[in-house]
């Protein structure tokens, strides 16, 4: 088996969407939660970021979105600045729990940044509706969220960051409050998605079998202080089913993963 190798920046970096280099975030408490971490995504990858809590997955999340700013380092998407990614709408963002409104419908919450960004009147309800049919829930247009399951209202939030088609995605543990099951079925799901719509997807899993079945690449990050451990590629073949969970490659790799897990355990133990 493959042993994972220590991999402070890793390929691609000629035509990165995202690069990440030497970023460090010091908060005003003094916890560093994240250091020295660099990382280069090259667009139409499907990124898991992978690790303990406190390991700073929501922290790398954060400053490649610019809710928050980085101590040290430097950020690029697309060759802009966080600052200037976020002002031309060049990524969505799904949060851990679906930050719908109530009082609108489904189709309102998804044509709500299109109404934000100006977008012509008459395309906001042709346009949510097809992202309703992206995420399978084109029949719930006239619901309320309250009248939806946990699992759909997360298909809704995903409709809503896909709508106004940013090339990149940013998601932060989606699927973490569900069920196994509907969690399989949204992991299907988003890799159809994703394979159909060509997007960058960065995503934050604690699972190691939803980061194996998910991704090109995981990055496997460890806490105190939050480093970028290794980075591994996943080289299962695409399109992927529930049977690739039952193959060796998969257990191969998730082993892998385990293991270098594991290793970051190591250094948070001898502290
Ligand atoms: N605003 C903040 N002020 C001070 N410390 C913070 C802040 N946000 C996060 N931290 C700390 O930074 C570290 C990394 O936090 P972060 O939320 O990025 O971890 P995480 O890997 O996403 O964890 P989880 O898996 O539990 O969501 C933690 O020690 C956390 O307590």
């Amino acid at each position: 088996m493959t042993q994972s190798q220590p991999n402070p920046h890793p390929t691609p970096s000629a035509a990165s969407l995202v690069s990440v280099k030497d970023v460090s975030m010091v908060f005003p408490t003094g916890t560093v939660a994240l250091q020295n971490a660099s990382l280069e995504v090259a667009a139409g990858e499907f990124i898991s970021l992978i690790g303990p809590s406190g390991c700073g997955k929501t922290t790398l999340l954060r400053l490649l979105a610019d809710l928050i700013r980085p101590t040290s380092g430097s950020i690029r998407i697309g060759g802009k600045t966080p600052e200037e990614a976020r002002k031309s709408r060049a990524y969505g963002y799904v949060f851990q729990a679906p930050t719908l409104m109530e009082w609108r419908t489904v189709l309102q919450n998804v044509m709500l940044p299109l109404e934000v960004m100006g977008v012509p009147k008459a395309e906001h309800k042709p346009r949510a509706e097809r992202m309703l049919a992206l995420v399978g829930l084109e029949k719930f247009a006239r619901h309320y969220p309250w009248q939806l399951s946990g699992g759909m209202q997360q298909r809704v939030s995903i409709a809503r960051a896909l709508a106004f088609d940013p090339q990149l995605l940013f998601m932060d543990e989606p699927f973490g409050a569900l069920d196994e099951i509907t969690r399989e079925n949204l992991n299907l799901e988003l890799l159809r998605l994703w394979r159909e719509t060509g997007k960058t997807v960065i995503f934050v899993t604690h699972s190691i079998p939803e980061a194996v079945f998910l991704s090109t690449r995981i990055v496997v990050m460890t806490p105190r202080p939050g480093k970028i451990e290794t980075v591994i590629p996943v080289d299962l073949p695409q399109p992927r089913s529930f049977e690739t969970r039952e193959t060796t490659r998969f257990f191969e790799i998730a082993t892998q993963v385990r293991e270098a897990l594991r290793k970051g355990h190591g250094f948070e133990v001898q502290e």
